[in-house]
Order: C-alpha cells, then sequence, then structure tokens
C-alpha cells in the first residue's frame, strides 16, 4: 500500500460546503472520515459525494445501545457501502455479536460489500488518570485497551480504533488481519491539543497501525497543504 493511503483524514466540519472545500484543497487524499459533526448535519448526502469521487470512506457514528437498537444502526449504515465503521467496545459482546451479524445483513440487502466494524478501545483523548479516577476502572490503561480490542475480536469484529501508544502490543496479540486504527497521531511539530496518548506517523505505524487519523495537524495548520507534505514524506521514509 502506498503510504499515503494510510492516512485517514476527518472531515470535522459542521456542513456539506465546508466539507467539499476540504476535497477539493486535498484531491491526494484517498481515504476520508465522516463523524458525528458531519453525518449528522448532512446525513447520507456527504457519502453520495465521496463516492461519486472514488474515495474510500469511514463512517466513524460510534455507536453505543443495547444489542437490538445497535444491529438496526449497523444494519442501516451498512448499505450505505462504506468501508470501515464504529461502535464501541463497551457496548459488550451481545451488542457486539448483534453488530457483526447486522452488518453483514445490511450490506447484503443492499448489495454492497459489508464495512470492516471495528471497536473503539478507549478514547484517545482519556488519560491514564482519568480512566482510574473519572471512569473507576481498576485495570491498567494499557491492559484496558488491549482487553477491549480482545473483546472485539472475539465478538466477530474485523478490528479496533486504539491510541498509537497502544498499538504494538495490541498489533503483537490480536490476530494477524485485525484492523488496527490510530488516531491521536502527531507530528513532532503539531499541537497536541485535546489528544493526551499520541506517537507520530512513524511511531505509529511501525508500532503496527494499519491506519492513521490525522486532522487538525492538517487541517488547522497554518500551511495545510504543507503539511500533508511532511506526513507524507515522513511515511514514504520508513523502509
Ligand atoms: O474513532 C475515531 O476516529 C477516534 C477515536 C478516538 O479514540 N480518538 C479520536 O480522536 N478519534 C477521531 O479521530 C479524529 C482525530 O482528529 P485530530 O485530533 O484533529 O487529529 C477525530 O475525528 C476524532 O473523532
Amino acid at each position: 500500500m502506498n503510504p499515503n493511503e494510510r492516512v485517514i483524514v476527518p472531515l470535522d466540519v459542521p456542513d456539506l460546503e465546508s466539507a467539499i472545500a476540504l476535497l477539493d484543497q486535498f484531491p491526494q487524499v484517498t481515504f476520508w472520515k465522516v463523524g458525528l459533526e458531519l453525518f449528522t448535519s448532512t446525513g447520507p448526502t456527504i457519502l453520495e459525494i465521496l463516492k461519486s469521487r472514488q474515495k474510500q470512506i469511514f463512517l466513524d457514528l460510534k455507536f453505543h445501545d443495547i444489542p437490538n437498537t445497535v444491529a438496526g444502526a449497523c444494519r442501516a449504515a451498512s448499505r450505505y457501502g462504506v468501508d470501515l465503521l464504529t461502535i464501541h467496545a463497551t457496548c459488550g459482546t451481545d451488542a457486539l455479536k448483534a453488530a457483526a451479524e447486522a452488518v453483514q445483513i445490511g450490506a447484503n440487502q443492499a448489495g454492497v460489500k459489508p464495512p470492516k466494524l471495528i471497536a473503539i478501545t478507549l478514547l484517545t483523548s482519556i488519560s491514564a488518570r482519568q480512566l482510574a479516577f473519572d471512569l473507576k476502572i481498576p485495570l491498567e490503561l494499557p491492559e484496558y485497551a488491549l482487553e477491549m480490542a480482545l473483546l472485539a475480536q472475539e465478538s466477530g469484529l474485523d478490528g479496533a480504533v486504539c491510541s498509537p501508544q497502544e498499538v504494538a502490543q495490541l498489533r503483537e496479540t490480536c490476530k494477524d488481519d485485525f484492523v488496527l486504527v490510530c488516531p491521536g497521531v502527531r507530528p513532532t511539530w503539531a499541537d497536541k491539543m485535546d489528544q493526551k496518548r499520541s506517537l507520530t506517523p512513524k511511531q505509529a505505524i511501525l508500532a503496527g497501525a494499519d491506519y492513521l487519523v490525522i486532522g487538525r495537524p492538517i487541517t488547522a495548520a497554518a500551511d495545510p497543504e504543507l503539511a500533508w507534505q511532511r506526513i507524507s514524506e515522513e511515511l514514504s521514509a520508513i523502509s
């Protein structure tokens, strides 16, 4: 895979107009993420636009609900023919299994390829301190992220979203074709902002990430094209 194809850029913008402006600004980006803000604003229209431009789509709706409800949501989302879809591992095994099954049913009904269903292990904005003191989880952070990934794998999911700081451990323990997607990636020259567990693009790929989600270091940079180019050069230099 061309290293640039490992970078997923989130369309974290409020409306269709701003999303199209980003697509026009970065024709070289092959994989885009549609998250809660844009999908809530535009609905599936943005997915049609991405498809008309032959882009890969990560529909990041982070479902979190009871088994019957997440199954229904996954069935509906899978009819759009997207490539990746998210659900929180903390829904529990019954909901994850129901979601994995629903993804196949929805895609079959629409005659499209099923998306890879991937589980959020622990949001990259949560620190070890917050895990212990706010969420009252008694496990060490890397152990918790690994447990969530294993729960997803055992429930029949295709992969997980984790911070780059945990990806080496997940890569070592999960099966080889388990897709690992890392947000919270920050080049040395970028501000970390609300991301608490970051590594650089090169470090994240070397640790075993299949895809990197990189947003504001590119889209909010003073010179966004230069930021993309620097990331692209960093990844191309990996031997
Ligand atoms: O599912 C995600 O993509 C996600 C999971 C997570 O744990 N952390 C996380 O930051 N994300 C998403 O990854 C993107 C990161 O954007 P930047 O922080 O701007 O690079 C955002 O769209 C987040 O919604």
